[in-house]
């Protein structure tokens, strides 16, 4: 079996004059965990929803589980499960029946009150969708997405409204998801929801892919200098360094012990992010002046 799951090549889409998609190159491998992020009306949407065959590209090419996604069938769609931003319109039927109701339209699904009790939601098994709350009613929406048992999973922004724990225990259910051989592409604004989960990110920004990498790699964020700092003679030191062990060793062994006030900071992914999309930002400016 081919081992990848995604491949795109100078993807393009406009609406009128706003260019969503402005040539996007990537490749998504099986199994992976592959996380987009960008500021709001970055293009993300839009990608995934080509993706997903829901909208229609302008040109460029798209591979998605071998196959045209603007042109592939109800085979092909049964393959891909999707939780999309907006809440799913759910009938008045309760969660565990409609589970099972959305489960009758795939070849070989998932047990669907195994689902149920995956995402989180047994207790409201007997519940109309209309009664959960904001949090609730988006696990049943990924109950609805992988009730099916997906190669392929499209999350857009899934955790909004979850309180920590049931995010907590959402990373988990990808994990599994994942380990089980199921691809991932998690659309996310939480920094830290990347973090965790995707083995690459994806930053675009204004149509485009700004950077490509591990969470760990992203931006040169791995060999960014850490920043050490401590309390002596009465005032704060600073040191940016490549060599936080050596610099704290040194100051460790002038304290003959622990060192005041000493932490060591290395940049966190958010602040790598929003380099990337101030670097960006400069970027378009100068392509296209004011
Ligand atoms: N149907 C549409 N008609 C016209 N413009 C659209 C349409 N859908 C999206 N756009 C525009 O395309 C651009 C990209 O939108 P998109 O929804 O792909 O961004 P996004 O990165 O998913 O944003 P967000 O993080 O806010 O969901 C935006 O400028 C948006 O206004």
């Amino acid at each position: 079996m081919d081992d990848t799951a995604i491949e795109v090549a100078d993807l393009r889409k406009s609406y009128g004059e706003t260019h969503a998609v402005a040539g996007i190159d990537l490749s998504i491998s099986r199994g992976e965990i592959f996380s987009f992020l960008g500021p709001n009306g970055a293009g993300k949407s839009t990608t995934v929803e080509i993706l997903e065959g829901f909208r229609h590209r302008d040109s460029g090419t798209a591979r998605v589980l071998g196959q045209d996604p603007g042109t592939a069938g109800r085979d092909w769609r049964a393959r891909i499960g999707v939780v999309w931003q907006k809440e799913t319109m759910a009938p008045k039927i309760p969660v565990r029946a409609l589970v099972r109701h959305f489960a009758s339209y795939y070849p070989s699904p998932a047990d669907p009150d195994e689902v149920v009790d995956r995402v989180g939601l047994s207790e409201k098994a007997g519940a109309l969708p209309e009664v959960l709350s904001g949090g609730q009613r988006r696990r049943l929406d990924v109950a609805l997405g992988i009730v099916g048992r997906p190669e392929l999973l499209f999350l857009d922004e899934p955790t909004t409204g979850f309180d920590p724990g049931a995010r907590r225990d959402f990373w988990g259910l990808v994990r599994n998801l994942a380990d089980g051989g199921t691809t991932i592409v998690l659309t996310t604004h939480y920094l830290e929801e990347a973090e965790a989960l995707a083995d690459r990110v994806c930053v675009v920004a204004r149509g485009r892919v700004r950077a490509l990498d591990t969470p760990a790699d992203l931006g040169g964020r791995s060999a960014a200098r850490a920043l050490v700092s401590w309390r002596e003679d009465g005032r704060r030191h600073e040191v940016a360094t490549e060599e936080p062990a050596r610099v704290v060793c040194e100051a460790a062994a002038r304290f003959d012990g622990e060192v005041p006030e000493l932490t060591v900071h290395r940049p966190t992914l958010e602040e790598i992010y929003l380099g990337l999309i101030a670097d960006g930002a400069e970027h378009d400016r100068t392509e296209v002046p004011a």
